[in-house]
C-alpha cells in the first residue's frame, strides 16, 4: 500500500514512515503488534525451551546418578559464569541475570533427574517461569520509557557515547538557537570535571564546532550543571559600528560593545555599583594580530567618550594610528616613551588626591553623583554639615595601548599597587597587549586586571587570556586565531558568570565610521566632562606642562576646570608658592633652581664642542637643561636623555648620573620606579 498525505490544496506527499491507519487490513495490525511484541519474546522462548529440555533430559538421564552430579555441577558453573560476566554491567542487571540462570538451571537439573511432572517440579515451572520471564519484560519496558523515569538517560545514547553513561539529562529549555539542558551526574562516580573534559566529544557526536557546546557547573554542586548547546553560529554576520549606544549617558551605564551568539547585547561596566555589590574594574583587551583588537578598542573608547561623566587619559605608542579621529575627545593623549612614563606618574599622583576627595565627600567608591557639583549636605566636605558646593569629580579611564613595555618598565609591584588603589579612586585602567602571553605581561600584573575581552589568539595563549574555569566550560579563543575578527569572550563583573563561556562579537569599524567618530570627539569636547580641579591639580603637580587637559594641540578646548586650576597656579606664583602634592610640601624646590633669566642667557645647545665647562658652569648648564626639559613637557629624565647634551659640553654620562641623584636630594627631581629615571618636580616659576 502506498502511504501518502494530501494537504488542503490538494498537493500529495509520500510518507516516509509506514503509517498504521484505521482502514488498514488485519494483516497490517497483526504485523504491527508482532513488531512491538518481538523484543519481549526471548524470555518466554527461554522458558519454553527450558521446559522442553527438562522433559528430554529426564527421558535420557532419568536413571543416571552420574548425570545427576554432572547436571548439578553444570548448573553451579553456569550461574557463577553469569555472575562473572556481568561485572561490566550495572549491579541490578548482574543480580537479575544470575538469579535467572540459577533458577532455570536448578529447575532443569531437578526436571532431568526427578521428572518434569514429579512433586512440585511442574508447579514451579508453571508459576516461577512466567514470573522470571515477565520480570525481564518489565525491565525492558522501563528502559525504553521516553521520559527516562527509571533512571536511564533520555539523551538517545549521546551521554553514553561520550563516556558519561548514567548521567541524567533533565527537561531541556529550548530557545531559538540555544538548548540548555540540566545535567545530573552519577553521585560519587562522576564530577563536573568529567563533563568539561567530554565537551569536545559531545561536539563531535553532534557534528558541531567545539565552541558550540559549553558547560556551566552549578557552583553549589560538584555533580550538577547546565549543558548549553548553540548549534548555529549567529555571529558570522558582520555588524558595522554606526554610532555610540547611549550618547549623553553616564559611565555607570553599561558600555555596549556588540552582541552575544544568542543576539543579547554584549555589555561591560567599568565603575562599580555599591547597590549591586560590584567593584569597579580594570580591563585587559587581549588578542593576537588580526583578531580585531583595534576595532574592539574603538568600540570601548567610543562608548566611553559618549558619556558625560568621564575623562580619558590615553597613551598610544602607535601614534594614534587607529584612534586619531577620537583624539580631540580625550582629556590627555600621549604617544609612547617618556610621555607615557609621565602619564603613569600622573595616574599615580591622581590616585591619593582623588581617594582623599571621595572620602572627604562621603563616597566609599565613585558613583555618578560624585561627578556632579556637591550640593547635597550628605556629601559635604564642610565640618558644619552644610552643602560644600565643590566641583564634581568625573570618573577617570587611564588607557595604555600596547602596554607591554610600559608595564615592564613600571615593574610588577608598582603596577599591582596602582591597579589596587585606582579602583577606590574612581579610576579604571584599560590595557591592551600586542600578544596575549606571559612574555608580554607577568602573572601578577595579569592578575590585577579582573576583566578581559579575549579575542582570537594562539591556542597556547588561551590560559593567559581567560580564567581556567571559563576555558574548562568550553571557551576557546585559540580556535579562532585571526580567522574570526571581533569574536571574543568577555569576563567582567556585572556579567552573569554563566555567560562567560559564550562567544560574542564586537562591531567592525570601516572608513565610513571615521566622520562619525570625529563628530563624536567634537561632541565629547563640548559636552563631555573635564578634569576636576583635584585631579587636574594632582597631575599638573607631577606632569607640569606635559598635562594638557584635552590634547596637546587643542588649547581652545582646554577644560574649564583646568583653566581654573591654571589661574590658581598663577595666584600661587604671585605668592611665591608652588602647586605641589601635599606630600611634597616640605621639599624646598627653590634650593637649586636655575635662574630663568640666566637659563635663557646660557644656551643649552650650540656651545663650542671641545670646551670643557668649569664645575660651576657645568652645574648651571645642567640646571638649565632640566628647565628646558620641563618646558618641553619632558618630565621624566635619565642619563640617556643627556647623551647629546654630554657630547656638546664634553661632560660624561656618569657625571650627569651623579648630578641627577644630587638634584633628587635637593627636591628638583623625584625617583621613579625605574632605576636611573627621575621625574622632574615642576618648577612653575621656570620659563
Ligand atoms: N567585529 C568585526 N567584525 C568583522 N571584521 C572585523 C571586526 N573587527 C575587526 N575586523 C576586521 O579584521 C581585521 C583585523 O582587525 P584589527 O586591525 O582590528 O585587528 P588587530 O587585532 O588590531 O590587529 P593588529 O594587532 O595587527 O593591529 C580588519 O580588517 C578589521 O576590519
Amino acid at each position: 500500500m502506498a502511504h501518502k498525505w494530501t494537504d488542503q490544496d490538494g498537493r500529495t506527499y509520500p510518507l516516509a514512515v509506514p503509517a498504521v491507519t484505521n482502514e488498514g487490513t488485519g494483516g497490517t495490525v497483526r504485523a504491527y503488534l508482532l513488531n512491538r511484541a518481538k523484543p519481549h519474546l526471548p524470555p518466554w522462548l527461554g522458558w519454553a525451551g527450558t521446559g522442553v529440555a527438562g522433559a528430554l533430559g529426564h527421558w535420557h538421564w532419568g536413571e543416571s546418578a552420574a548425570a545427576g552430579v554432572g547436571l548439578t555441577l553444570a548448573s553451579v558453573a553456569l550461574t557463577g559464569a553469569t555472575w562473572l560476566m556481568g561485572k561490566s554491567t550495572s549491579q541490578q542487571r548482574r543480580i537479575h541475570s544470575a538469579v535467572t540462570v540459577a533458577a532455570g538451571s536448578a529447575w532443569l537439573t531437578a526436571a532431568c533427574l526427578a521428572g518434569p511432572t514429579a512433586g512440585p517440579v511442574d508447579d514451579l515451572y508453571l508459576m516461577g517461569g512466567p514470573v522470571v520471564a515477565l520480570s525481564w519484560n518489565v525491565r525492558m519496558a522501563l528502559r525504553h520509557n521516553p521520559e527516562g523515569a527509571a533512571g536511564g538517560s533520555a539523551d538517545g545514547g549521546l551521554l553514553e557515547k561520550v563516556g558519561l553513561a548514567r548521567a541524567q539529562i533533565g527537561a531541556a529549555k529550548v530557545e531559538p538557537n540555544r538548548v540548555t539542558a540540566p545535567l545530573a551526574l552519577e553521585p560519587g562516580e562522576q564530577t563536573n570535571d568529567d563533563v568539561t573534559k567530554a565537551l569536545a566529544r559531545i561536539a563531535s557526536a553532534l557534528d558541531l564546532p567545539k565552541s558550540a557546546v559549553r558547560y556551566s557547573p552549578d557552583p553549589d554542586s560538584e555533580r550538577r550543571g547546565d549543558l548549553v548547546i548553540v548549534p548555529e553560529d549567529m555571529l558570522s554576520e558582520v555588524v558595522e559600528w554606526e554610532g555610540p549606544s547611549n550618547l549623553g549617558g553616564s559611565i555607570a551605564d553599561p558600555l555596549n560593545l556588540g552582541r552575544y551568539d544568542d543576539g543579547a547585547d554584549l555589555l561591560v561596566w567599568l565603575p562599580g555599583d555599591p547597590d549591586a555589590g560590584r567593584n569597579s574594574t580594570h580591563l585587559l583587551i587581549a588578542g593576537g594580530t588580526g583578531s580585531g583588537k583595534g576595532d574592539t578598542a574603538l568600540n570601548v573608547l567610543t562608548e566611553i567618550l559618549s558619556r558625560t561623566d568621564v575623562v580619558v587619559w590615553f597613551s598610544d605608542p602607535k601614534a594614534f594610528q587607529d584612534f586619531a579621529p577620537l583624539r580631540a575627545g580625550l582629556d590627555w593623549g600621549v604617544e609612547g616613551g617618556t610621555p607615557t612614563e609621565v602619564m603613569v606618574a600622573g595616574v599615580e599622583a591622581a590616585i591619593p588626591a582623588r581617594t582623599r576627595w571621595l572620602g572627604a565627600h562621603g563616597y566609599r567608591q565613585w558613583v555618578p553623583e560624585a561627578a556632579q557639583t556637591q550640593n547635597d549636605p550628605a556629601h559635604s566636605c564642610r565640618s558644619d554639615g552644610r552643602a560644600c558646593g565643590c566641583a564634581g569629580m568625573p570618573f577617570l579611564v587611564a588607557w595604555f595601548e600596547e602596554a607591554a613595555n610600559t608595564l615592564r618598565a613600571l615593574g610588577d609591584d608598582a603596577f599591582t599597587g596602582i591597579a589596587q588603589e585606582a579602583r577606590s579612586a574612581g579610576i579604571s585602567l584599560v590595557v591592551s597587549l600586542q600578544r596575549p602571553s606571559y612574555d608580554q605581561m607577568s602573572t601578577s600584573t595579569r592578575a590585577s586586571l579582573p576583566s578581559v575581552i579575549a579575542l582570537g589568539c594562539d591556542p597556547r595563549d588561551e590560559g593567559f587570556s581567560l580564567p581556567e574555569t571559563v576555558i574548562d566550560a568550553g571557551a576557546h579563543p585559540g580556535a579562532w586565531g585571526n580567522r574570526r575578527p571581533g569574536y571574543c569572550y568577555v569576563v567582567s563583573p556585572g556579567i552573569d558568570e554563566s555567560r562567560y563561556p559564550s562567544p560574542g562579537r564586537t562591531r567592525r569599524f570601516t572608513i565610513r565610521a571615521v566622520p562619525v567618530m570625529e563628530r563624536l570627539a567634537a561632541w565629547a569636547q563640548h559636552n563631555g566632562a573635564v578634569a576636576d580641579p583635584v585631579t587636574a591639580g594632582a597631575v599638573s603637580g607631577v606632569a607640569g606642562r606635559a598635562y594638557t587637559g584635552r590634547t596637546a594641540d587643542d588649547n581652545a578646548g582646554q577644560p574649564v576646570a583646568l583653566r581654573a586650576v591654571r589661574s590658581e597656579e598663577d595666584e600661587d606664583m604671585d605668592h611665591g608658592g608652588l602647586l605641589v602634592d601635599p606630600e611634597d610640601i616640605d621639599i624646598d624646590p627653590e634650593a637649586e633652581l636655575p635662574d630663568p633669566q640666566e637659563g635663557d642667557d646660557a644656551p643649552i645647545f650650540g656651545q663650542e664642542t671641545g670646551h670643557k665647562p668649569s664645575p660651576e658652569e657645568a652645574r648651571r648648564l645642567f640646571a638649565a637643561a632640566l628647565a628646558e626639559f620641563e618646558a618641553d613637557g619632558h618630565m621624566i629624565v635619565g642619563p640617556k636623555d643627556f647623551t647629546d647634551w654630554c657630547d656638546r659640553h664634553s661632560l660624561s654620562r656618569s657625571w650627569v648620573s651623579l648630578r641627577l641623584k644630587e638634584a633628587a636630594q635637593e627636591g628638583r627631581l623625584d625617583a621613579t620606579n625605574a632605576t636611573g629615571r627621575w621625574r622632574i618636580v615642576p618648577a612653575l616659576t621656570a620659563a
